[in-house]
């Protein structure tokens, strides 16, 4: 085995690191500039490696005391960063831009071997990553107030200051991405983030608060501590929390608006979704295909915004069924760090398993199974403990069944056929969710129709699941509120001050 001991450069040690051959022994947290050795080494819970089945490291919980110090550290470099101005921000966060557009390669083959998504996948989202703090950085300098005459020559301005320290929690599908979704906006206006990353993904985002540190932020300006959910609940109870941006499923969301009820604390909530794409007679048939297998099966289909739901416009059903699994039986599984492969393993032995026991519900429910459903097991030997399964694609599904209500968050596609606009639309909006949706069809008046139509965070026209920092992402209902990414995200990591100003003298009614 390789130990990756994290303290030296991750250029060097992931060079010769391939599945099956890494053991990460190093710290996994970090606050005050350095990672951290976690004090309660009892409690270490193992973090497999989806595409082997192996130990990759352990993951130790921070308790109070450690997240006190995090916090703490936070507060502190909050204080000296606070006060540079933005394109003084600005610099520094280029820089870190610029480390991990270098280090590119390296940070998506940890992420490949700690999530198990596919290396093409991994790339793409490392180059988001990156993005997105060159796109804040690049918003910061522009941070500003209004100015406002009064009467009597008084006046008025406004300032856009920071919140403080920011809590970010994450999930297990994007772990670097996530992380940096919400540091960049964080950091551009002035905050200090104190992140959580999932359980099962602890180790790339001390990668990014390594690279934070060496692009020049104060110590303590962006730290990352370990653990589950009741790490999570002391970040969100925490008194000098300010805010709290949370990734993950409605069930913990709820919990996180809760607890940060009680302090009266900002919440940012990105949740889950069972988001309809919908498909019409008149589409760019090529494309259409193309839309759906890229709405269902990116990262083995554990994707929040995924387009599990289907709808076919009935005219063109049979050649949409016959090529959408033509071409899904064709996506190659197998090893994740292999630049061939296409759909590598899911996060988890329990995910898979409830990946499959939505399949059977499916089947016992009524639906078809067309392709795929089934747990998979590679020719390569290291893989045979790998969480691998065939991406499926169920037919005869009704809007009642399970499989299409409830978030499976795998590679299953239900396929439902539909006639009218109207109604498509009425059965798309039949949900509690609200993250994403898409349309398919070359009528442009149609498409903006549906579009306005559809109750979703998101509506992707003619494509499905491409990301540009550029624009915001959020969603409606249950799927959450707050953005990430756009513009209108510096508006959820800072507040407005309004300083108003007299000229003259003080008119007092007493
Ligand atoms: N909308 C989005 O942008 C987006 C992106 C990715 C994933 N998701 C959603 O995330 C879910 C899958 O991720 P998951 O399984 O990691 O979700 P999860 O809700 O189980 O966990 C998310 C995070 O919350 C933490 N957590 C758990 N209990 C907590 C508590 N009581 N207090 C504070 N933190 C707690 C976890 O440790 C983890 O870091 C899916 O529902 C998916 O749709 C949403
Ligand atoms: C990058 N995607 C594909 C839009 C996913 C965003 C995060 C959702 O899980």
């Amino acid at each position: 085995f390789l130990r990756l001991n994290m303290a030296q450069s991750i250029v060097d040690s992931m060079r010769t690191a391939s599945t099956g051959t890494l053991l990460v022994t190093d710290h996994l947290n970090y606050w005050g500039g350095k990672r951290v050795k976690p004090r309660q080494e009892r409690n270490a819970e193992p973090v497999f490696e989806p595409a082997t089945g192996r130990v990759l490291c352990q993951m130790i919980p921070c308790g109070a005391e450690e997240v006190d110090e995090a916090i703490k550290s936070a507060h502190s470099a909050y204080l000296k960063w606070s006060k540079l101005s933005g394109m003084e921000r600005a610099r520094v966060m280029l820089e870190a831009a610029r480390i991990i557009r270098e280090r590119r390669d390296n940070i998506a083959k940890l992420e490949v071997i700690n999530n198990g998504k596919s290396i093409s996948e991994a790339l793409v989202d490392i180059d988001v990553a990156w993005q997105s703090i060159e796109y804040y950085a690049g918003l910061a300098g522009g941070l500003a107030g209004q100015h406002v005459q009064l009467p009597g020559g008084a006046f008025a301005y406004t300032r856009r200051e920071p919140l403080g320290v920011c809590v970010g929690i994450g999930a297990w599908n994007y772990p670097f991405q996530i992380a940096t979704w919400k540091s960049a906006p964080a950091l551009a206006c002035g905050n200090a983030m104190v992140f959580k990353p999932s359980p099962m993904t602890p180790v790339t985002a001390v990668i990014l608060a390594e690279i934070y540190k060496e692009a020049g932020v104060p110590d303590g300006l962006f730290n990352v501590v370990q653990g589950g959910a009741e790490t999570g609940s002391l970040l969100c109870h925490h008194p000098m929390v300010a805010k709290v941006t949370f990734t993950g499923s409605v069930p913990t969301g709820k919990k996180v608006m809760e607890m940060s009820a009680k302090g009266v604390k900002q919440v940012t909530l990105e949740l889950g979704g069972k988001s309809p794409l919908i498909i019409f007679k008149d589409c760019d048939f090529e494309n259409a295909v193309k839309g759906a297998l890229m709405a269902n099966f990116l990262t083995q289909g554990q994707v929040c915004c995924n387009g599990t739901r289907v709808f076919v416009q009935r005219e063109i059903m049979p050649q949409f069924v016959e090529e959408v699994v033509k071409r899904t039986k064709a996506i190659p599984i197998g090893d994740p760090l292999l630049e061939s492969t296409r759909m590598g393993a899911l996060i988890s032995k329990p995910q898979l398993e409830k990946v499959l026991g939505y399949v059977s519900q499916a089947k016992k429910e009524g639906a078809k199974v067309l392709c795929g459903g089934e747990p998979y097991v590679p020719s390569d030997p290291k893989l045979k403990g790998g969480y691998f399964m065939t991406p499926c694609i169920l037919d005869n599904c009704r809007d009642d069944m399970t499989c299409v209500k409830e978030e499976i968050f795998g590679p299953v596609m239900s396929i439902l056929p539909f006639d009218t606009e109207e109604e498509v639309i009425r059965r798309a909006n039949n949900t509690t969710f609200g993250l994403a949706s898409g349309v398919f069809t070359r009528d442009i008046s149609r498409a903006h129709r549906v579009a306005e139509n559809l109750e979703a965070g998101t509506c992707f026209i003619n494509n499905y699941n491409i990301s540009p920092v550029e624009v915001p992402f959020g969603g409606y209902k249950m799927s959450g509120f707050g953005r990430e990414n756009g513009q209108v995200t510096l508006e959820y990591f800072s507040q407005l001050k309004t300083v108003i100003v007299e000229m003259g003298d003080v008119e007092s009614v007493f």
